[in-house]
């Protein structure tokens, strides 16, 4: 496997404020990877340092073994990206902006194909001044995507779409990864980028705190049994007693261990044997949100100490 990304030790500082602080990162060729992180956490300073939008104290960034900084772009060519808001023309229409941005031999035929996957021909040829959040957001991900970049920086892509728009956007980002497209993409709509992002990183003030897989996070965010009964405060008790873990928060959620493979029968058998009625019971996987909080309440534990 290659790297097409690489940051060593970035730090970064707004006056007095620093924001990066020794931030370490790989991003792997052909990967969609999610930057993720509170508010302020510092997501969209990475990405605007890796594009050479802003300047950086110390440390390095590497596209393709390249580095990148506001004087050295070299390597920004084969990249593209949309950072917050695209920046739009409200006197031009859609299809001058991506005329104005489109580079390279077949352009015309790379615009009309990113304007069909994007399901935009209905008003790509309308002025930018009446588009709506969506409309503008998807432009600015067509501009983002159209000359072939190896790497797309996007930085909150959903916002403003509405659910079609962005399963649109999800298809569209897997079928670029399958053809070998580098992904980086911050999104704080976890269910989302749980379905689009293999690669995780997590940031939180200024620090990634952990670089891992989609699929490591969520088995480390385990599994249970969520359950409704006739009397939930003496099913607790049962359950307790009967040596099953729960969750401490208000609803009644058993913990489940890789050990115990007949859980759900043990339950459902100490429950029926406390004479309690069973009105709902549901499996769930934990997910990205649940394994994040976790991830982001422990790093706040270690902050405090
Ligand atoms: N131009 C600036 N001048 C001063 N401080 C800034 C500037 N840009 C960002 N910051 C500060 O840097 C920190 C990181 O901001 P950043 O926008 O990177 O966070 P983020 O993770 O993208 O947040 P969000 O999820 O809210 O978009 C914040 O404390 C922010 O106030």
């Amino acid at each position: 496997m290659s790297e097409i990304l690489t940051i060593s030790n970035l730090n970064k500082s707004f006056g007095s404020k620093k924001v990066l602080h020794d931030v370490s990162l790989t991003v792997e060729t052909g990967h969609i990877v999610g930057l993720v992180g509170p508010n302020g956490a510092g997501k969209s300073t990475i990405m605007k340092t890796i594009l050479g939008l802003i300047n950086y104290q110390s440390g390095d960034i590497k596209i393709n073994g390249q580095v990148v900084s506001p004087t050295s772009h070299q390597a920004l060519s084969k990249v593209g990206a949309l950072i917050e808001y695209p920046g739009l023309y409200p006197f031009l229409s859609g299809w001058d902006h991506l005329r104005l941005f489109a580079d390279g031999d077949n352009r015309l035929e790379h615009m009309q194909d990113i304007v069909s996957k994007l399901k935009m021909d209905g008003y790509i040829k309308q002025k930018a001044k009446g588009y709506s959040l969506g409309m503008k957001q998807k432009l600015g991900i067509a501009m983002a995507l159209l000359n072939d970049p190896d790497l797309v920086i996007l930085d909150e892509p959903m916002n403003g779409l509405d659910p079609q728009a962005t399963k649109d956007l999800r298809d569209l980002i897997l079928d670029e990864a399958k053809d070998g497209k580098t992904f980086l993409i911050s999104s704080h709509i976890l269910s989302e980028l749980e379905k689009l992002a293999q690669d995780l990183l997590i940031i939180d003030h200024g620090s990634i705190i952990r670089q891992t897989t989609m699929s490591e996070l969520l088995a480390s965010g385990g599994s249970f049994i969520d359950l409704q009964t006739s009397d939930d405060q003496a099913a607790r008790q049962a359950l307790q007693a009967a040596g099953f873990e729960l969750t401490n928060d208000a609803s009644l959620r058993v913990v489940l261990t890789d050990s115990d493979d007949n859980a759900m029968t043990n339950v459902l058998g100490t429950l029926n044997n406390a004479g309690l009625t069973v009105k709902d019971v549901k499996h769930e996987e934990g997910s990205l949100e649940s394994s994040l909080l976790d991830l982001l309440a422990h790093d706040q534990d270690q902050v405090k100490e």
